[in-house]
């Protein structure tokens, strides 16, 4: 996950290859609540693991479940034979599948619990479904504002023998929880069973589909007439199917679907293939599939998966009322830039309750982008953009994962324009890792950006170019080590490091068994972090790396490390050789004195005997084969940007070199 103020996101071309996509959220949340609500183990597959899931999880350890966590499987020991604890703090963070149906379970059971979130929960309304709870006899208080959480729940006298009234024209969730709820006082209902009746429209109706479906899977099977009333039977008992498998979100997979429409270019058109989700989905946001097909997507259906290839482009406008699609409609709106003419996306009034605006927060950013946007109170018109008219945005998410995913799409733009994504942290919501696996299987439009970061040894490249790379989100090469490792490994096979055993070097660097994980670098089976890192290895690093043969040898190695979203790689010749079309190149220096007396620290601090002197004498010497050499020699490429540090710190220094950066970026 990027934990990051903000990220920026290259112009992309194309996607192609596999993704597999996290679990769903509306189906993790309702089948942990449904696994707590019975007796007996359920064994959840592939558990989507979000902040969402997390305070679910967290909450029902709290009301006293059993739970075990292992990767994306979870294992809940239900209520229904285990003591329930009475009393309870529920924070919830902003995770509306938890805070509405926990309230109906808790309040329908009773005890004395307080439920609450982070402050936008506390702006969610939940009135209609307190309301209803209310009427069967539920005691709970608001502690705020009146209509919304944070709640307390007391014991309740239930009254069952009047039909419930809920609104189902607000959040279909209230149904939703009320649903999984009453099972739990069947033992009181009437003959008749417990009724509810819903009142207005129901809206989001795919998601009460889902609430049946896994509810049946629990065993209680709810008789529905039309979607206005429900009657669950007095001999329902949730008991557990011992095993559930939870699909991959169709919501998730919607920014990927949308991102294999617009895919250009030869590497899009093998399509991109989509696991865990497949078009028999239980999900109301598999419906985004129809939609995304009306604007001109190529999805085709296989067995648990969807295949998107680019279809017609540019798309076709549409004018749908979204609806049964909440939120996958919200990648609609972002398709609709890209369309033929104006797209209209109607009956959307609910987007206004969820995480944010989310109406006002979609018109706002999409006209940052160039696009002219009407915002109606419950519809958005969206003229698409011309080529030639996208800006590069810097687009707020309003702590919105489905606004930082949908922003996403922007930079499919055919005008090459990058685009700034803020807090793009808030996706772990749903998909903490929707970043990493978009660039996973995306194609930048053209060069990944690449910062350069080369100088005399010591000067304090590597500590810049890692800081830099974890301020911006890249990745980073440390392409001294390649040398360095190369070196070692010579020495490991007896091969003298000279021009005679120059094809020999050569072969060792092509087929370094090299590997790096968690900060430690691995040759074969033997951790090397702390022998390359010696003086020796640095020394022995320099002269394998004045042959040409190793040079080109390690070429491509260093080349296939510019992956998106940038890299930032340090060494000699960074700029001159590996990487000479970057956007930014530093040449990194500190006098001979501070340098030899920041590697004598270094050195001393890991126990490391040395004199300053033969310190300073190594580094000369060094620095002298390297400028001397006459492939690749250490110097400054023409347009590199000269950074003397020996009177900066090191957090000066990275303030610098992002200032650059930063200048040279359109946002
Ligand atoms: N601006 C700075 N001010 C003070 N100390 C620094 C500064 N930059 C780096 N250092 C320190 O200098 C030491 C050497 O830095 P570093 O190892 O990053 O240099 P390098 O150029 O990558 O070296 P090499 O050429 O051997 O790879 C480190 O201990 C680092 O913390
Ligand atoms: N791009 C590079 C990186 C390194 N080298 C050589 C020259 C250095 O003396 C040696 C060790 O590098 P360090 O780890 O100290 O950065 O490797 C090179 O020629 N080209």
């Amino acid at each position: 996950m990027y934990d990051l103020p903000s990220l920026d996101v290259p112009a992309l071309s194309a996607v192609n290859g596999r993704v597999r996509l996290p679990g769903s959220k509306s189906i993790s949340n309702r089948v942990l609540l449904l696994a707590a609500l019975c007796s007996g183990r359920t064994v959840l597959h592939e558990l989507l693991d979000s902040d969402d899931t997390r305070v679910m999880l967290q909450a029902l350890r709290l009301l006293g479940c059993g739970v075990a966590l292992e990767g994306t499987r979870a294992t809940i020991d239900g209520l229904g034979d285990r003591p329930r604890q009475a009393q309870a703090d529920l924070f919830l963070g902003n995770a509306g599948t938890a805070m509405r149906p926990l309230t109906a379970a808790l309040a329908v059971l009773g005890g004395a619990y307080t439920l609450h979130g982070v402050p936008r929960m506390h702006e969610r309304p939940i009135g209609d479904l307190v309301d209803a709870l209310r009427a069967l006899g539920c005691r709970i208080d608001y502690t705020g504002q009146a209509g919304y959480p944070p709640l307390t729940i007391g014991t309740p006298a239930l009254r069952l023998d009047q039909p419930i009234p809920v609104r189902g024209d607000v959040s279909s969730q209230f149904l939703t929880a009320l649903l999984m709820a009453l099972p739990l006082a069947a033992d009181q209902a009437p003959a008749g069973g417990i009724v509810i009746e819903v009142q207005g429209e129901l809206i989001s109706k795919p998601y009460i589909d889902i609430t049946l479906k896994l509810m049946a899977r629990f065993g209680v099977a709810v008789q529905r007439e039309g979607w206005q009333r429900f009657t669950i039977a007095r001999d329902s008992r949730y008991r557990s199917p011992g095993e559930i498998q939870v699909e991959a979100d169709a919501s998730s997979a919607s920014y990927f679907i949308a991102a294999g429409a617009l895919s250009t270019g030869a590497s899009g058109q093998n399509g991109l293939k989509i696991e865990g989700v497949g078009l028999d989905s239980i999900q109301g946001d598999i419906r985004f599939v129809d939609a995304a097909r009306q604007m001109g997507a190529d999805i085709t259906g296989e067995p648990g998966a969807l295949r998107v290839r680019p279809g017609r482009q540019p798309l076709a406008a549409i004018d749908l009322d979204c609806n049964p699609i909440p939120d996958a409609a919200m990648t609609l709106a972002v398709m609709a830039l890209y369309a033929d003419g104006p797209s209209t996306l109607r009956n959307i009034a609910s987007w206004r309750v969820k995480e944010t605006d989310r109406l006002a927060a979609m018109a706002c950013e999409l006209r940052k982008l160039g696009a002219t946007v009407d915002e109606g109170p419950d519809f958005l018109r969206i003229v698409p953009i011309a080529p030639g008219h996208w800006r590069a945005a810097s687009i707020a998410t309003y702590d919105d994962h489905r606004m930082a995913m949908c922003a996403s799409l922007a930079a499919f733009n055919p005008d090459g324009v990058p685009v700034r994504i803020e807090d793009p942290r808030c996706v772990a919501k749903t998909f903490p890792d929707y970043f990493e696996t978009l660039f996973g299987i995306a194609q930048p439009r053209a060069d990944v950006p690449v910062i350069c970061i080369d100088g005399p040894t010591a000067s304090g490249k590597g500590t810049l170019a890692a800081a830099l790379a974890a301020r911006l989100g890249w990745h980073y090469l440390d392409s001294g080590a390649l040398y360095r490792l190369t070196g070692l490994a010579a020495r490991r096979h007896g091969v003298a490091l000279d021009a005679a055993h120059e094809p020999r070097l050569a072969e060792l660097a092509r087929a370094l068994p090299l590997r790096f994980a968690d900060g430690r670098v691995w040759l074969g089976d033997e951790d090397v972090s702390e022998a390359i890192r010696a003086e020796q290895a640095g020394m022995d690093a320099s002269r394998v790396s004045a042959l040409p043969a190793v040079r080109a040898a390690l070429f491509e190695l260093q080349r296939g490390a510019a992956r998106l979203p940038g890299l930032v790689a340090d060494g000699r010749d960074m700029g001159t050789v590996i990487f000479p079309a970057a956007p930014l190149k530093v040449f990194l220096t500190a006098g001979v004195q501070e340098r030899a007396e920041r590697r004598h620290r270094q050195l001393q601090a890991r126990g490391v005997s040395v004199t300053l002197e033969s310190l300073r004498a190594d580094l000369q010497e060094r620095d002298a084969r390297d400028q001397a050499r006459a492939t690749a020699p250490l110097k400054p490429a023409p347009d590199a940007l000269l950074l003397d540090n020996s009177a900066l710190s090191i957090e000066q220094s990275v303030e610098q070199v992002l200032a650059w950066w930063q200048a040279r970026q359109p946002f």
